[in-house]
């Protein structure tokens, strides 16, 4: 959401990169013969491979009828020449869908099954792409659940990597929410238990994800019925107990323990939970301010509130749980199944006549946006520097930051 949204990748490894970025073409052989993707496990997959598709389900017909005008087909036709010629051999290039920092993202075509998918592009020359490609590599290759984007296949080149993804049409998150005329916490309760349902399945892999935020919450298809996705794993990692230091990730969404560079661990994502619901319930951050050493100091003290629209129609079961959420201690702060199992995650999900928080939201979220653009209007897929990097994107906390934190 407009400028606060600047990442903060983790810094360089020491290591090296992660050995799975390698120069060769990523496509066994047989694969190119069939009329399709194979079908493999999540855990059969290999650092190369070309698996089939999974949670495969039928298209709606918004899905197929994506509008085609000329400027998207120009759009396509100069995004073509950046594929390597193995990939448009299986697959047709359709439309440019978006950029990220070191990604461009594609609509395609199978060319023997018709069926679309998302190409996610990344440029791996240089080192940071190179990292947030091997770390997004890493986990979607191992991962496999309906409320998480599945990982088709993947071309691995020297300077490039192509990552075959499902597609999702069903736009991010709050996009759904002011489209609606209606929202409710039900409604709220719906989306966050799918959220949910997938952060807990990569919690119980080890996985944390570190950039939860709505931009990474993408719905399947446009129907009410759609699975809500979690995406964009450019800065997961593996890590089952309290072993990360790494600053990184979308500061009005970094845990308290993160800006203090204390050991955390997966209950990171779970702060981020807390914010997404605050937002999604409000329309509006809980912690927000044009100055970052503002905003990480009202985060570490805890200094949200229920004040304002529409806080006074939402229930108290709801503040309960982003309470439990926004916890300042990430000991007692409640995990996924915790959170799935809350009171108001329960209850609201039987319940049936509830109060329209549309109009406060949308309002909210205008507002926002608009404060956000007169304040960054750069901030635009084009506005990019010649690495392709978005200005503004943070770099790791400075120590003497951090003291003044203290
Ligand atoms: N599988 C997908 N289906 C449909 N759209 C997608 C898919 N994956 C990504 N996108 C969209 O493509 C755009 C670029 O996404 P990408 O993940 O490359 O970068 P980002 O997350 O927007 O930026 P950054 O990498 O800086 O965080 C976004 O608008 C995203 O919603």
């Amino acid at each position: 959401m407009g400028c606060g949204n600047s990442k903060m990748l983790p810094e360089a490894s020491k290591k090296g990169y992660v050995s799975v970025v390698q120069s060769l073409v990523a496509f066994s052989k047989a694969n190119h013969d069939d009329g399709g993707p194979k079908k493999h496990s999540a855990k059969q997959r290999g650092p190369w491979f070309s698996t089939g598709v999974k949670n495969h389900q039928p298209l709606s017909n918004c899905q197929q009828q994506i509008p085609r005008d000329g400027r998207q087909r120009d759009k396509a036709a100069k995004y073509k020449d950046k594929f390597d010629p193995r990939v448009t051999a299986r697959y047709d290039i359709k439309a440019l869908i978006g950029r990220g920092s070191f990604s461009r993202v594609v609509r395609v075509e199978h060319r023997a099954t018709r069926q679309p998918f998302a190409i996610k592009m990344m440029e791996v020359e240089a080192p940071e792409g190179r990292e947030v490609c091997a770390s997004e590599l890493a986990v979607l290759q191992r991962v496999s659940h309906a409320n998480v984007i599945q990982l088709i296949e993947v071309f691995q080149l020297p300077q490039r990597v192509y990552m075959v993804l499902e597609l999702a049409t069903g736009g991010e998150l709050l996009d759904r929410v002011i489209s609606r005329g209606h929202f409710t916490e039900r409604d709220a309760t719906q989306a966050l238990r799918m959220v949910l349902a997938g952060v807990g399945y990569l919690h119980s892999l080890g996985i944390s994800h570190r950039d939860l935020k709505p931009e990474n919450l993408l719905y399947y298809h446009p129907g009410a019925d759609s699975r809500l996705l979690v995406t964009d794993f450019g800065l997961a990692t593996f890590c089952r107990t309290w072993c990360l230091r790494t600053t990184c990730g979308t500061p009005e969404y970094l845990a308290p323990e993160v800006i203090l560079r204390r050991t955390y661990s997966c209950a990171v994502d779970m702060w981020a939970v807390g914010v997404i619901a605050y937002i999604v319930l409000s329309g509006s951050m809980p912690f927000e301010d044009d100055s970052r050493t503002r905003l990480y100091r009202s985060i570490i003290r805890g200094k949200y509130s229920f004040n304002g629209d529409p806080w006074s129609s939402v229930s108290n079961l709801a503040k309960d749980f982003i309470q439990h959420l926004l916890a300042q201690d990430p000991a007692t702060r409640l995990t996924a199944d915790q959170a799935i199992h809350h009171p108001w995650v329960v209850t609201m999900a039987a319940s049936s006549s509830m109060r329209n928080l549309h109009r406060s939201i949308s309002q909210n979220l205008r507002q926002r946006a608009s404060r956000s653009s007169s304040r960054c209007p750069s901030t635009t897929a084009s506005s990019y520097d010649a690495n392709g990097v978005r200005p503004g994107r943070l770099m790791p906390l400075e120590k003497n930051q951090v003291q003044d934190l203290d």
